[in-house]
């Protein structure tokens, strides 16, 4: 089987002197649930963000359904990672936008600039919406602003409007990090679910070595920016687990906490609130 993505010598560098990634090379495979764990700073965020050009890459190879995005710019690049849906840590809605509305986000980069700057959305892609936001049990909710629901709600919408853009690959950044752990259990859940229906390859950042191991058919374990673990969750020990998080941060791992308070936006999530919309990205 071809790899759906494949990686070859990432190596990201901010500024002078913070290498971040040191030559990363991995291949996905269609339909994998892959959960991404280490420890802060460890270069998770990074990976996830170099796989969409959300974060440029100093050096190495992005492969994503036979196309070379790292030389990609400008409207070609905007095509090809319409293929790549994405899930943030704080969910990037448009706060004073009703549910639906924010869900039909993900279809912007489908229509026309006039249409998707009229809201001029297809019946088909509503109705699939509104069946989306049925499965993650928001249909009462439908018609609410976004900044009126809760954490765990806000993230089922940012997932459906991430599946209503039809990608063949989901990348998810520390999806659950900013929620109690009985909404994050729920959010993994449905994007669980909701991938394997759809047969979605999936990457997932996560803290949380528990879920990691419950719902990934594979775990990378990353460490200084390079693989330390690349195997299924039983070959996950212990052991191996103490050394991916040797220091302060492997006891919360350990435990099952995130070291991840609730907070505001980062600059660069904000200004990717809807990262496929048509316009955006020009380089
Ligand atoms: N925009 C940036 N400018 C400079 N350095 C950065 C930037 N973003 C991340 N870094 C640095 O790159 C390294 C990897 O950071 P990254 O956020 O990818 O790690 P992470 O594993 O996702 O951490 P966490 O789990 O805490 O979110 C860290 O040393 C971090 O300080």
């Amino acid at each position: 089987m071809n790899p759906l993505l494949s990686i070859k010598n990432l190596v990201k560098v901010y500024g002078k002197d913070t290498r971040a990634l040191n030559g990363i090379s991995l291949d996905f495979y269609p339909g994998e649930f892959i959960v991404v764990i280490g420890p802060s700073g460890a270069g998770k965020s990074t990976f996830i963000r170099c796989i969409n050009r959300l974060v440029d890459p100093s050096e190495g190879e992005i492969v994503f359904d036979g196309q070379h995005l790292e030389k990609l710019t400008g409207r070609k690049l905007r095509k090809n990672r319409a293929g790549i849906g994405m899930i943030f840590q704080h969910y990037n809605l448009v706060g004073r936008t009703n549910v639906i509305k924010n869900v039909l986000h993900g279809q912007l980069s489908n229509l026309p600039l006039y249409k998707s700057l009229l809201g001029l959305y297809r019946h088909e892609d509503k109705q699939e919406a509104v069946e989306l936001l049925k499965k993650v049990g928001l249909q009462d909710q439908i018609y609410k602003r976004a900044n009126e629901l809760s954490g765990g709600q806000m993230q089922r919408v940012g997932i459906c409007r991430a599946i209503l853009q039809r990608p063949k690959l989901l990348l998810a950044d520390e999806p659950i990090a900013s929620l109690d752990p009985l909404s994050a259990n729920i959010v993994m859940q449905q994007l669980h679910t909701i991938s394997r229906e759809k047969q979605l390859t999936c990457i997932v950042n996560l803290h949380q070595v528990d879920y990691a191991k419950k719902y990934a058919t594979r775990i990378i374990g990353i460490k200084q920016g390079a693989v330390v673990f690349d195997g299924v969750p039983s070959q996950l020990t212990e052991a191996m687990i103490r050394e991916i998080y040797e220091g302060k941060e492997s006891q919360m791992a350990l435990k099952n906490e995130s070291p991840h308070l609730p907070g505001a936006l980062t600059d660069n999530e904000r200004s990717h609130a809807m990262p496929m919309a048509a316009g955006q990205n020009d380089e």
